[in-house]
């Protein structure tokens, strides 16, 4: 077995996932996904290695995702877009993460937080104005709530938008902005109303070029390299009343609703690595001889594979569910939440097990276990922590005691 990430790609092709039928789908749907995983394999997989090692991003690859229709999944076809739904979605971000988790997770910025949010709120000039080009991968999306003092606290976020004639002044900063230094168009939300907390925020479609706007500060992260991240400034920053997004002083809902979406397509970030991590093990078991025989063959190695694939699989069947609750418009904060919380914990550890497998060469940079460990370990954090997931699933039931 070589031991590049380049040949990566093309050794999961014989192995379970692809073949597998515990997941459920219609033909429709496993048709859908093999051609993502076709093109993942194709363009994706073989840059995975460089742009983790480059910390690069590789912006090349939006038009090719766009002439794919990968960019508007959900969204109508007047604006090019497929007209799918969040399992598609969710099968789109698996699929390109089992490729590369960093550049699928600047796929899901761009197409589900940015895209989503103006097919979602934006008025019929927005969307004729902002979707096409960002469906076609001519411009990058991205999405801006959290700042350097308002993480998990998004609500009391600074970034204050102050009503002029004719529109809006934003001053101050937005931080962890993924795609925030390649993108075109960015959805920000800000304070419109700082004295009324949640009941004050707005969101704004920011350009590039709008002056008073910058970024700062490329992040040099852990994992996921391949995705650009920094902090946005904005020093004295108009932004016209035509690019206010969704009702102001509503944006707490617009973000809210925002985030239970989020969550249910990010998930397939920790299901792709799972797969790809799992493949990589499964593969090298069954090469590496060690006491002349492959370790594959020993009970301990395949206790290890049997825990990576049930956990793998058990974490597919609740994300799945999920999405499909969503395309039937029963959109559950929990359990959105708990598809993604599930997802990352287990992707962690079949990660981890993964570098196992494969002894002293799971911690060698050349094969790519490390990587995939890297990059799940942003699932814990990014997009909302594990603890804020718990706290939603928690409060729920607590609340419906109370009640
Ligand atoms: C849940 C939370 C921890 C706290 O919620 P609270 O209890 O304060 O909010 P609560 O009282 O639940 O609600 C506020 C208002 O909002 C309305 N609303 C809620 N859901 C909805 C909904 N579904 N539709 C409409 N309105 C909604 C709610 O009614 C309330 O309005 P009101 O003030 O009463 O008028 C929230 O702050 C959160 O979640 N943080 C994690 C942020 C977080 O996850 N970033 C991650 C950013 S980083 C990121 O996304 C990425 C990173 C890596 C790359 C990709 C993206």
């Amino acid at each position: 077995m070589k031991a590049t990430t380049a040949s990566f790609g093309q050794q999961r092709r014989n192995i379970s996932f692809y073949n597998s039928d515990v997941a459920g789908l219609t033909a429709d749907e496993a048709e859908f996904r093999n051609a993502v995983v076709d093109f993942a394999e194709k363009e994706v997989a073989p840059r995975a290695a460089e742009v983790d090692k480059t910390n690069t991003f590789p912006s090349d690859l939006w038009e090719k995702f766009g002439s794919m229709g990968l960019l508007g999944i959900t969204v109508s076809s007047e604006y090019g877009g497929l007209e799918q739904g969040y399992l598609q979605h969710t099968l789109a971000m698996e699929a390109l993460s089992a490729a590369s988790g960093s550049v699928a997770l600047s796929y899901g910025a761009h197409s589900n937080l940015c895209v989503n949010q103006i097919h979602r709120h934006g008025t019929a000039e927005q969307k004729a104005k902002y979707l096409p080009d960002l469906i076609s991968g001519k411009k990058i999306g991205s999405l801006a709530m959290s700042e350097a003092g308002s993480g998990s606290d998004v609500v009391s976020m600074q970034l204050k938008a102050k009503e002029v004639d004719g529109g809006w002044v934003l001053n101050g900063t937005k931080f962890w902005i993924t795609n925030g230094p390649v993108a075109s168009t960015l959805v920000v939300y800000a304070k419109t109303d700082p004295e009324k907390g949640s009941k004050g925020i707005t969101a704004f479609i920011i350009e590039k070029g709008f002056e008073g706007f910058s970024t700062s500060q490329k992040l040099d992260k852990v994992g996921m390299r391949g995705s650009d991240t920094c902090e946005l400034v904005f020093e004295n920053c108009r932004v016209p009343d035509a690019n206010v997004l969704g009702p102001l002083n509503k944006g707490a809902g617009v973000l809210m609703s925002g985030l239970d979406l989020e969550r249910i397509v990010l998930s397939g970030g920790p299901l792709g690595l799972m797969q790809a991590a799992f493949d990589y093990a499964v593969e090298y078991v069954h090469d590496r001889k060690q006491f002349g025989q492959p370790v594959g063959t020993f009970q301990l190695m395949q206790a290890k594979i049997a825990d990576m694939y049930t956990k793998l699989n058990a974490s597919r069947s609740y994300v799945y569910s999920v999405a499909r609750a969503c395309d039937r418009g029963q959109i559950s904060r929990r359990d959105c939440a708990g598809a993604i919380l599930y997802s990352t914990e287990r992707a962690i550890e079949v990660a981890l097990e993964a570098m196992q497998c494969l002894g002293g060469n799971g911690y060698i940079n050349d094969y790519p276990t490390g990587r995939i460990l890297r990059d799940s370990r942003l699932y814990a954090v990014g997009a909302g922590t594990q603890e804020i997931r718990r706290m939603l699933i928690g409060r729920e039931f607590n609340q419906q005691l109370l009640k």
